[in-house]
């Protein structure tokens, strides 16, 4: 089993990822039940895929259960499931020093955590991530949140959980499509600052895809360490370090603003096509060689991602992107910063971009 501890000053934790460790859960969560009775929240597919195995592990450790089932999808990170969730929460007379164990994606895992900082003002909460995407990204490091009609991720919080329990062996019922989505958080690691996991990257994307046992950990222990690491330097995106973690997200949460967060694109295939448009418009500013950029989109594509505004099911102005773009949280005193590269593993963040230059170059990019 790795340990990867997450060193935030004063409140570090744990994140456990080995094979086959959601058999142990219930030994590992009895810590953390309350009466021995724990309070699951999870989705309808996580509820037929994970929560049967889930739930025998607690059982066998004697520790008793209720669980709430969201809808699975993205939509579900909304105001009225968030009401319904607080509400069953405080039916199921949560208590502040409660854990309530979050049991699925990113998707689960944003809701419950911002559900959990909320509820009496706060209770604790454990992250069980079900999906590639969850297991090297989202279970770590404490955003929490639900979108709003202006926006992704745009009310929300910085709640941070008490433990990670990462079993690769789950992703054994993921859809394809699914951790081909993940995975295009996976290679972001290599983009922002580490070239030989990019390399990693293509040398093993194969193995990787096939579930390899040894790929699949390394690809996980490794953006774990990343994100940790630079979560630990600057928690609240505070400092510049926690924004490299967004590259892609201001191209690709536009995108996925703009396919209506539906099916027609997931948050990590936005992510891949941000990515792509992030390195070629860093070319476009003279920042990138050009077949730094090609080598991106390559590898991308080669992992089934979209790369363009058009495999993105994206066909609109670069001026209405742009306007989805004003609500990044990034943005301060006008100025949007962009996630910008000198190349592969040179990632850093532009101050001076011109938006005006960005819709130009989107516009340009619907012909690709
Ligand atoms: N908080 C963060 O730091 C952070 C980081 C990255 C992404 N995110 C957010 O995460 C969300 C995306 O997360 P996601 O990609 O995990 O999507 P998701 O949570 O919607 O899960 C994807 C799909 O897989 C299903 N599923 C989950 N585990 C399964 C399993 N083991 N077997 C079969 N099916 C399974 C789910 O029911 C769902 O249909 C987005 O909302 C994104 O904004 C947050
Ligand atoms: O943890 C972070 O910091 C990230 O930016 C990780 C991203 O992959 C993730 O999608 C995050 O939710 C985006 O954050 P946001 O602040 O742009 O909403
Ligand atoms: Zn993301």
């Amino acid at each position: 089993m790795d340990r990867i501890t997450v060193g935030l000053e004063g409140r570090p934790y744990d994140v456990l990822i080995g094979q086959g460790l959601l058999a142990q859960a219930g030994e590992m969560l009895a810590p953390y039940a309350r009466g021995g009775r724990l309070l699951i929240v999870t989705d309808t597919q996580v509820g037929q895929h994970v929560l049967p195995l889930f739930a025998a592990s607690l059982q066998q450790a004697g520790i008793g259960y209720a669980a709430h089932l969201l809808p699975s999808g993205e939509g579900a990170k909304s105001w009225p499931e968030l009401e319904r969730l607080v509400d069953w929460l405080l039916s199921e007379h949560v208590e502040r020093s409660d854990h309530i164990v979050a049991l699925g994606g990113g998707v689960v895992g944003d809701i419950t955590g911002f559900a959990a900082h909320i509820v009496k003002r706060g209770c604790h909460f454990v992250q069980v991530p079900t999906t590639l995407l969850s297991q090297v990204d989202s279970s770590v490091g404490g955003k929490t949140a639900i979108n709003s009609a202006a926006g992704k991720n745009l009310v929300g919080a910085f709640h941070q959980p008490s433990l990670v329990l990462i079993d690769p062996d789950v992703l054994d019922t993921l859809p394809r499509r699914e951790l081909g989505a993940g995975y295009a958080e996976v290679v972001k690691y290599g983009l922002i600052d580490a070239p030989d996991f990019f390399d990693w990257c293509e040398t093993n994307i194969d193995a990787f895809m096939a579930g390899n046992p040894d790929a699949r950990r390394h690809a996980i222990a490794r953006s774990v360490e990343a994100k940790a690491r630079i979560v630990a330097a600057d928690e609240k995106e505070l400092t510049g370090t926690r924004a490299l973690l967004n590259l892609g997200h201001t191209f690709g949460h536009a995108l996925e603003a703009e396919t209506g967060y539906s099916d027609k694109l997931l948050h990590g295939e936005g992510v891949a096509a941000g990515m792509a448009l992030a390195f070629r418009y860093s070319v476009r500013r003279g920042h990138c060689p050009t077949s730094d950029a090609e080598r991106v989109s390559a590898h991308l594509e080669k992992a089934g991602l979209p790369t363009s505004l058009s495999a993105a099911n994206v066909d609109t102005s670069g001026e209405k992107l742009v306007e989805h773009m004003l609500h990044d949280k990034k943005k301060s005193g006008g100025t949007l910063p962009f996630l910008l590269a000198n190349g592969i593993g040179k990632t850093f963040l532009a101050m001076d971009v011109d938006l005006s230059d960005v819709a130009a170059f989107l516009n340009e990019e619907r012909s690709r």
